[in-house]
């Protein structure tokens, strides 16, 4: 599959450049629109006329992808799921994550914490999928407890329930793909604002593979070296097929 990716250091920089003081957007907005674009892909992906359940296990990382996670979360609630959130490192970097998670109380969208056991809710009996918001293009390998014992659970469970992965699937090098052994393979992966480079090793016989995170004009994607992606209408997501 042909399409323009953005390495790390520039996807970094293309948010700072949203977010400084010429463009003006906030993190805020900006994830708010990322956790659009993810729970919309798990709604096409899972459409209530093809299940027979609705739970879905979100879970957040300590940084901005666990934010996404959190948005997703909320707003999975208001597309008729049963979402259910395990945060074991919360973000203390900016206050707003606090509430984050207290709009996901006021949803009655449960939260759990490290000592929980989450591992119930990674059922394949109840659980539509799994949203993996753990790590996005900040991540360097190799992982960090206790993620690594959350990962080694999600492969192992991974052919059972399907994992939608936020931005880069957790574990993988942003840039080079599945370099450590043992890499977990998404069902579906959403992008956000353009691919990284390793969205260029999924195989996309197992791996659906959207584009979110709708915020940014034409010329500035010209800027950063591609074109604006072709979504429909008011999508705010779209499938990227093989040619
Ligand atoms: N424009 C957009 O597309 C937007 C994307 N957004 C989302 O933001 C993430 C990037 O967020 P960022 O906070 O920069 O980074 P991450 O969430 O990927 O991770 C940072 C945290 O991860 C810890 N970390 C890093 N490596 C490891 C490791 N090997 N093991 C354990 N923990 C790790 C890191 O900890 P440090 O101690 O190293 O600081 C951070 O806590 C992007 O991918 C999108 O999903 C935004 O929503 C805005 C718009
Ligand atoms: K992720």
């Amino acid at each position: 599959m042909s399409f323009k990716t953005l390495v790390s250091k520039q996807a970094a920089l293309l948010d700072k450049d949203l977010m400084g003081p010429e463009i003006g957007f906030t993190l805020e907005q900006l994830m708010e629109l990322a956790g659009l674009s993810v729970a919309q892909a798990v709604l096409k992906e899972f459409p209530r006329s093809q299940r027979t359940k609705s739970q879905v296990l979100v879970l957040a990382g300590p940084g901005n992808n666990g934010g996404d996670g959190l948005v997703c979360a909320r707003l999975l609630k208001l597309f008729g799921f049963k979402p259910v959130v395990y945060y074991p490192k919360h973000n203390t970097k900016a206050p707003f994550f606090s509430k984050l998670v207290k709009q996901l109380k006021f949803f009655k969208v449960p939260v759990l914490n490290t000592d929980d056991d989450w591992l119930r809710y990674l059922n394949p009996n109840d659980t539509v999928c799994v949203v993996d918001a753990l790590f996005g293009f900040s991540f360097k390998p190799p992982v960090r407890e206790p993620f690594g014992g959350v990962l080694n659970q999600l492969r192992q469970a991974q052919d059972q329930i399907p994992i939608v992965s936020v931005d880069v699937p957790t574990g993988w090098d942003v840039d080079e793909g599945p370099v450590e052994p043992n890499c977990i393979v998404p069902k579906v992966l959403v992008s956000l604002t353009v691919p990284k480079p390793c969205a260029l090793k999924i195989d996309p016989l197992e791996t659906q593979h959207y584009v979110g995170g709708r915020f940014i004009p034409a010329e500035f994607a010209n800027k950063y070296g591609f074109e604006p992606f072709a979504y429909e209408n008011a999508d705010q997501v779209v499938k990227l097929v093989p040619e």
